[in-house]
């Protein structure tokens, strides 16, 4: 697989402040990647030290293996980006702003049309094509900011906030986007967001002021056997504990518990079980996963139990 972009040891400073601090990140083609944080955790630093917009203050960052500090005009003709406020031209059309960015980008005379066509195409824009920027609503606006990412085909996108002010409609029609677009890119995206990386990436990194406090893949570590279970009474744990279907019980609080379901049971036949031996179940949700345990504890939401 190839490895598109790859970030060594990677720090920022401003004045004396360490605003990221030895970040090691690897992106593959195919893969979408969420930067997970609170406000200030360095997330934006990071995007902007990977878009060549910002100089690390030490560390080095390689895409596609061509270093991005020596040889900048070559890496980054690899590398989309929209930033956290997208740099539209209110008053241009569409049209108009994509072929502005289009010959920024060095896309021939000959081939401007067809490449505004394609990433207007690519992010659902082909109707507006001669409507104003500044009619655009929030969605469209920011389909426009990854239209002019992709406008010159790069195999890296790296996205800031991409569903930053966007209503319920709009953030899943972009997410279907994100990943229609990972096909044949890797991408970079922030958020601040637990459930939004969920919906959209493969791979996630928490980042805590500026330091990387988690770097794993949301899917493979939530397991369908754990279980939190909240009883009516304390004293109706040891009947939870005979449960035929629970391979493990383990007390949070008098009244809470994590429990391990045997290979083969599923929280239905617990539910069943309990209720036929006369347990209250006041709740019953799957366990949180290392992910959402280390994301509600940095950022103090996480209950007592
Ligand atoms: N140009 C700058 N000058 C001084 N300090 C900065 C600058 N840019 C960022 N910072 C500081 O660096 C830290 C990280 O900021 P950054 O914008 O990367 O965080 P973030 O995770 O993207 O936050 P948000 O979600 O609020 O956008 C913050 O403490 C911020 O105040």
């Amino acid at each position: 697989m190839d490895t598109l972009v790859r970030a060594t040891a990677l720090s920022r400073h401003f004045g004396r402040h360490p605003a990221l601090a030895d970040v090691e990140l690897t992106l593959d083609t195919g893969q979408v990647l969420g930067l997970l944080g609170p406000n200030g955790a360095g997330k934006s630093t990071c995007l902007r030290l990977l878009a060549g917009v910002l100089a690390p203050s030490s560390g080095r960052v390689q895409i596609l293996g061509i270093d991005l500090a020596r040889q900048p005009r070559l890496a980054k003709r690899q590398l989309g980006y929209l930033p956290e406020r997208p740099p539209l031209h209110p008053e241009l059309r569409v049209n108009e702003y994509l072929r502005f960015c289009a010959r920024l980008r060095g896309i021939p005379r000959e081939r401007l049309a067809s490449s505004v066509d394609a990433a207007k195409h690519r992010c659902g824009l082909d109707r507006v094509g001669h409507q104003r920027i500044d009619t655009l609503s929030k969605g469209y606006q920011q389909r426009l900011g990854i239209a002019q990412a992709i406008i010159h085909r790069p195999r890296v996108l790296i996205l800031d906030e991409p569903t930053e002010g966007l209503d319920p409609y709009q953030i899943r029609a972009l997410r279907a986007l994100i990943r229609d677009l990972a096909h044949d890119c890797g991408i970079i995206l922030s958020s601040h967001i637990l459930p939004e990386v969920q919906a959209v990436c493969d791979r996630v990194m928490i980042l805590h002021r500026g330091r990387v406090r988690y770097d794993g893949y949301p899917a493979a570590d939530h397991s369908p056997h754990l279980w939190r279970i909240r009883l009516g009474a304390p004293e109706q744990g040891e009947r939870l504990r005979a449960a035929d279907c629970l391979d493990q019980v383990s007390a949070l609080t008098e009244d809470r518990y994590r429990v391990v379901l045997k290979d083969g049971a599923s929280a239905a036949d617990l539910a069943r079980e309990l209720v036929t031996v006369g347990v209250d179940l006041h709740e019953l949700q799957p366990e949180r996963s290392d992910l959402e345990r280390v994301f509600f504890d940095l950022t103090g939401a996480e209950e007592s139990a």
